[in-house]
């Protein structure tokens, strides 16, 4: 989520052109071997219980009519259980079309789907992490993510790189800008409604994002896998955002959540978006909100896209939980911090929990 001082041990081809030049067997650096306790890979978890449904219409009051306030505390009180439960849900009502949801899906497709020399032209370079390819690839041992992506700083307008948002497909600049202003509206009334949900004043965790809050987005392309017994998509983890707003597939699931030290399976809503708190709101909420580790599994068939909005923090404000939050019932489990991402990326990359780091 931001850029590291680390560097390379070892850069790698897009997975896609792997799979298109016929490579049958899967390479062992790809071969996910469970060395952090995180459990074998399971390809029949199960779907239910499904995660929270939290309608966002409901979250705020359309009357002052006491029924109106009711309902409004209805639902806030399903959202604080959602988060300090599964720590995600499926936001329905959230007033986004369909049809830019399915224009959103379309460019990601088409800019994948484009010949590799046109996809290269907004390569990741070595030492960055804005682009399309892999991730960087920092340890010897790392097993490797049968992903390519395309990550984008997308918030502060001031921070854009363009030299790496592609022109190609010709619409996609503007529907993500699009896509951008409306994630941006959707994070402010996410933040406030899940600060009313705890009691809390609903600028707080707002107000430690700051003006220049950090938001990317990352395009996420899963080619078919011959092995997806033992190859993942992403490798377990938690989210180094404060939220994250993802949007899925409409047709291939591939997403697991764990809960109490179980996987299941994320149905597919179509026209929903799933929302995953990130570590830097579990810090904030002083623990009482949980962020999830979740894995994307592959497919033998298919292909998989998926398109994750990182909403965090600016990197320079210091963070910590909420002092309303910690008493003597409460101890303080997270210190202060400025710059997370920074720790986060490190850790991640080991396959251990950022969030760990940052422990009281
Ligand atoms: O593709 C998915 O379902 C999950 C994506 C994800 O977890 C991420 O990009 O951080
Ligand atoms: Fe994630």
């Amino acid at each position: 989520m931001a850029e590291t001082k680390n560097t390379e041990v070892g850069s790698c081809k897009p997975v896609q052109e792997l799979v298109e030049n016929g490579v049958i067997e899967v390479p062992d650096t790809y071969i996910w071997r469970d060395t952090s306790n995180y459990g074998p890979i399971d390809l029949t978890v199960p779907l239910v219980p499904e995660i929270p449904v939290i309608d966002l219409s409901q979250l705020i009051s359309s009357s002052s009519s006491s029924s109106a306030a009711a309902a409004v505390d209805a639902e806030l009180e399903k959202l604080r259980s959602a988060l300090s439960s599964w720590g995600c849900f499926q936001a329905i009502n959230h007033g986004i079309e369909d049809s830019f949801l399915n224009e959103v899906r379309q460019v990601s497709r088409h800019f994948f789907h484009m010949p590799m020399e046109e996809k290269q032209k907004v390569a990741r370079p070595v030492d960055g992490i804005e682009g399309y390819g892999n991730d960087m690839v920092l340890f010897d041992n790392q097993p490797l993510d049968w992903v390519d992506r395309l990550y984008l700083l997308v918030t502060p307008q001031d921070q854009l790189k363009l030299q790496y948002w592609p022109q190609n497909p010709q619409s996609f600049r503007n529907v993500l800008h699009e896509y951008t202003a409306r994630m941006e509206q959707m994070k402010e009334q996410l933040l406030k409604s899940i600060a009313r949900s705890i009691s809390l004043p609903e600028d707080c965790f707002l107000n430690q994002f700051g003006q220049r809050s950090i938001t990317y987005a990352r395009f996420n392309y899963y080619p078919p896998c011959s092995r997806p017994d033992q190859v993942l998509g992403l490798k377990p983890h938690a989210d180094g955002s404060g939220i994250t707003i993802l949007l899925q597939d409409e047709q291939l699931q591939g997403l697991q959540v764990k809960k109490d030290d179980k996987w299941y399976q994320v149905p597919i809503m179509p026209q929903a978006l799933l929302i995953n708190l990130g570590d830097q709101l579990e810090i904030m909420s002083n623990g009482i909100l949980k962020s999830p580790v979740h894995r994307a599994l592959t497919n033998s068939e298919r292909e998989r896209f998926t398109l994750a909005i990182f909403c965090a923090p600016d990197p320079e404000n210091e963070i910590g939980p909420v002092e309303e939050l910690v008493d003597d019932k409460r101890p303080r489990l997270y210190k202060k911090m400025r710059n997370y991402p920074e720790t986060y990326f490190h850790y991640y990359q080991q396959g251990k929990r950022p969030i760990d780091a940052v422990r009281v």
